[in-house]
């Protein structure tokens, strides 16, 4: 069956007029029930309660309608195969975009394009590799999520976290800026495990030969590789490049892709700068600059990959040197906060933040098996 299903009050509230005027008429041959959600949760309540057979979806909406609808599916163990025709409207629209990269002006073409394979009945479906995220307190689980777009903690979260209370008076992109302007000086005290993927290790990009290539840790006896914070930024994604149009923070996801579902991973460490021996005030104001250079160079078609360290601690490429990020391929990880830092329990999922308690850890794994949710493309 057809379902259209629209989240009026995400992005800028467009969503119901837009539909109106250019996803509904093209749907005139086909038989569809319309809903436009009228509170949060609701999205999951009404694709749960069609989902009895299989379903094809018209979503209006940004990343976090289509987390909601994945979660609920999950919560109510339904296999049903369910398959997306994303219209982008919410604000950042991270895996539209990643499956669509935006031309530099997009036009109304540019938005339809999911539901323009559909109409033309082409079988080109992608199916969505799915993340689990579990948090839990003294090794009992307390939550489980489900992220199809990110899994972050330390800067990420903050900002995710921060930027909602900033959405009435910022509809659009720059409340992230904004968020990130108030959380620059933070660094995140952590334990980070990587475990590997199906390939059996855990790889690591070489700007050098601009490749992904075996962590040196990571071996056929003890794959999984063991990092130390503190942390500036650390992020992981599955399915998308980009989390906003022109933000490509993980572009090998699309550059080089996985060849079995894999979480790509974004980890900014400042004692790697070799500027920087400890973690001071000072040290955390002087390392302001370079987290936005890396940040802008995911604004430059996700140049910050290339970013190395010189001799002085200036970030540059085209050279050899340590690289200022570390840019792992895996097939999960576990973050242990250090239970001091109340800032590094903040765990975002899809845009879903929740809070790791006193003496927990988050455990992410991206799932091996398919759950039989795609997107028309
Ligand atoms: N009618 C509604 N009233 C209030 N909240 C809603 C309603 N329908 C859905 N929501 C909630 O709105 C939130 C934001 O929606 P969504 O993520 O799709 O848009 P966005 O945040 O603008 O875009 P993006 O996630 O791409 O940045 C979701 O978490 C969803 O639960």
């Amino acid at each position: 069956m057809l379902l259209v299903l629209v989240n009026p009050v995400c992005g800028d509230k467009s969503a119901a007029a837009f539909f109106a005027a250019h996803v509904v008429p093209r749907l005139n041959e086909h038989t569809a029930v319309h809903v436009q959600t009228t509170s949060a949760g609701h999205a999951g309540r009404v694709v749960v309660e069609h989902a009895t057979r299989p379903l094809t979806l018209v979503l209006g909406s940004g990343d976090g309608t289509l987390h909601d609808i994945l979660n609920a599916l999950h919560a109510a163990s339904i296999t049903t195969p369910v398959h997306f025709v994303l219209v982008p409207c919410g604000t950042a629209n991270a895996l539209y975009s990643s499956l669509f990269p935006p031309p530099p002006v997009p036009d109304l073409a540019y938005k339809l394009q999911s539901l323009h394979a559909f109409l033309q009945n082409k079988a080109t479906t992608t199916l969505l590799s799915l993340a689990t995220t579990t948090i839990s307190a003294q090794n009992a689980p307390v939550s489980t999520s489900i992220a199809s777009v990110v899994v972050s903690t330390a800067l990420h979260a903050s900002i995710l976290h921060d930027s909602e209370a900033l959405r009435e008076r910022h509809p659009g992109i720059e409340r992230f800026k904004l968020a990130a302007q108030q959380n620059s000086t933070k660094w995140y005290n952590a334990r980070l495990n990587l475990t590997p993927s199906s390939l059996g290790f855990v790889q690591i990009y070489n700007p050098s030969s601009k490749s992904l290539i075996p962590h040196p840790d990571s071996s056929n006896d003890s794959p999984a590789v063991e990092i130390q914070g503190p942390f500036a930024y650390f992020l992981s994604t599955v399915n998308v490049d980009r989390l906003e149009p022109a933000f490509r923070i993980a572009p090998l996801a699309r550059a080089i892709p996985p060849s079995a579902p894999a979480f790509d991973i974004v980890v900014l460490r400042p004692l790697r700068d070799p500027t920087i021996h400890q973690d001071t005030p000072d040290a955390r104001s002087s390392f302001v600059a370079k987290t936005w250079k890396v940040l802008g160079g995911a604004y430059q078609d996700g140049q910050h990959v290339e970013f190395v360290y010189t001799e002085q601690g200036d970030i540059a490429s085209g050279v050899h040197g340590v690289s200022v990020i570390e840019y792992f391929r895996c097939g999960g990880w576990q973050w242990t906060p250090d239970d001091a830092d109340p800032d590094a329990h903040l765990v975002c999922s899809d845009g879903a933040i929740s809070t790791i308690p006193p003496h927990g850890k988050a455990t992410a794994a991206v799932d091996t098996f398919s759950h039989h949710f795609s997107v028309y493309n």
